[in-house]
C-alpha cells in the first residue's frame, strides 16, 4: 500500500520581472524561456516529490508581481502553507520591497501567527553580472526579519532552484509536526489535570 500524498500550497510573492514564473517552470518542467509574458492574476502547478520519505505534492502558485495586478492576486493567498519571497539580486528595489510583499502577504492571507509562519527567501537571477544586492545584505534582511532560510537561484542556469522548494516543504512539514506535538501535549495535560483532580471545582 502506498502512503497517501500530503497537499502543500506554496506560494511566490515578489516585483514584476524578478523570475517567479521562470523559478516554478525550472522547477516543475526543468525548462527555461527567456521572452516570457508578465502574469495576470495567478497561475499554478502541481510538482510530486518525497520529503524524508513522505510522498507530497506541492501546489505551486505563481502570482502577478506589477502593482496594477494586486486585486487579482490577493484573493489567492489565504490557504498558503508557504510563502516564497522573492526578489531578484541585480535589482536593489525587488529587495527593499520584500518588506512590503511580507505585509500584503500576512494581511491577505490572514495569518495568525507571522512569526510562526514558514516563510522562505529567494534572491533570483544569481547568473547575471552586475549585481545590486550582496549575498551578506540579503542574510542579514532574512535574519533580522524572522531568521528565514535564503536561497540564491538562478531560474536560468538551475543553480538551487530544487533545493529552495524543498526547504519549503521541509519547512512546512517541520510546522505541521510542531503542531501535532503540541495537541498531544495538551491532550496528555488535560488528562493529568482530570486524574489528580487538581483543577476540578
Ligand atoms: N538571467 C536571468 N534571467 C531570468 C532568470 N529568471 C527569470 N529571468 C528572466 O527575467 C524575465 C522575467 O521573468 P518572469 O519569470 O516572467 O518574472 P516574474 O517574476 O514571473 O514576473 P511577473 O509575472 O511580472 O510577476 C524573463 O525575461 C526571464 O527570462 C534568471 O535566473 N536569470
Amino acid at each position: 500500500m502506498t502512503a497517501k500524498s500530503s497537499l502543500l500550497k506554496v506560494i511566490l510573492l515578489g516585483d514584476g520581472g524578478v523570475g517567479k514564473s521562470s523559478l516554478m517552470n525550472r522547477y516543475v518542467t526543468n525548462k527555461f524561456d527567456s521572452h516570457l509574458f508578465h502574469t495576470i492574476g495567478v497561475e499554478f502547478l502541481n510538482k510530486d516529490l518525497e520529503v524524508e520519505g513522505r510522498p507530497v505534492t506541492m501546489q505551486i502558485w505563481d502570482t502577478a508581481g506589477q502593482e496594477r495586478f494586486r486585486s487579482l492576486r490577493t484573493p489567492f493567498y489565504r490557504g498558503s502553507d508557504c510563502c516564497l519571497l522573492t526578489f531578484s539580486v541585480d535589482d536593489s528595489q525587488s529587495f527593499v520591497n520584500l518588506a512590503n510583499w511580507k505585509k500584503e502577504f500576512v494581511y491577505y492571507a490572514d495569518v495568525k501567527d507571522p512569526d510562526g509562519f514558514p516563510f522562505v527567501v529567494l534572491g533570483n537571477k544569481l547568473d547575471v553580472a552586475e549585481r545590486q544586492v550582496t549575498a551578506e545584505e540579503a542574510r542579514r534582511w532574512c535574519r533580522e526579519n524572522g531568521d528565514h532560510p535564503y536561497y540564491e537561484t538562478s531560474a536560468k542556469d538551475a543553480t538551487n532552484v530544487a533545493a529552495a522548494f524543498e526547504e519549503a516543504a521541509r519547512r512546512v512539514l517541520a510546522v505541521d509536526e510542531r503542531a501535532e506535538h503540541l495537541m498531544a501535549t495538551d491532550t496528555v495535560n488535560l488528562h493529568r489535570k482530570s486524574r489528580s483532580g487538581a483543577t476540578c471545582c
